[in-house]
């Protein structure tokens, strides 16, 4: 599967950072540092432009490592980059932790995986099949 960049950062390409990595880094594309305060957000430019095959989307995910040591987050929990999407690349960043975080040129801010999916055609009905759960869920099963 080919996937179409264009990139107005000085960075290398997106690469797979070992073998059997998943996603690919995103890296913050800014003039200068910025820093978020805690619960602070922001929209963190990229640089990078995609064209995506139909049926493909791609997912902006946040990184663990900043998760755990810093607090950062998506604040759209994953981010969905539509294939007819042409515009930049960005990162809804949310500072969770409870000390400023500052971001720099260049520093790998989240990561990105490319999915297949369906669109599936929607049919109406009056019912739905019948199932064992019915309508439970939200924790019927007990903890
Ligand atoms: O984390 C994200 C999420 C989205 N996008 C871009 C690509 C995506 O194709 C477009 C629209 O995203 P989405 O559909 O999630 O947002 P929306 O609020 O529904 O906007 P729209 O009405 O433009 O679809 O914004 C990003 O760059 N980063
Ligand atoms: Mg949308």
């Amino acid at each position: 599967m080919k996937v179409k960049i264009v990139k107005n950062n000085p960075f290398n390409l997106p690469a797979f950072e070992t073998k059997g990595s998943a996603g690919v880094d995103l890296q913050a594309y800014v003039q200068e540092p910025v820093t978020l305060k805690p619960m602070e957000r922001m929209l963190v430019p990229t640089g990078i432009f995609i064209e995506i095959p139909e049926g493909y989307e791609a997912q902006v995910r946040a990184r663990s490592g900043l998760a755990i040591k810093h607090g950062i987050s998506l604040v759209n929990g994953i981010g969905t980059i539509d294939s007819d999407y042409r515009g930049e690349i960005k990162v809804i960043l949310i500072n969770l932790g409870d000390k400023d975080f500052t971001i720099n040129n260049g520093d790998r801010i989240a990561q990105m995986v490319f999915i297949k999916h369906e669109r599936p055609e929607f049919e109406l009905v009056e019912e739905l099949g019948d199932t064992v759960r019915g309508a439970g869920g939200f924790g019927h099963t007990g903890e």
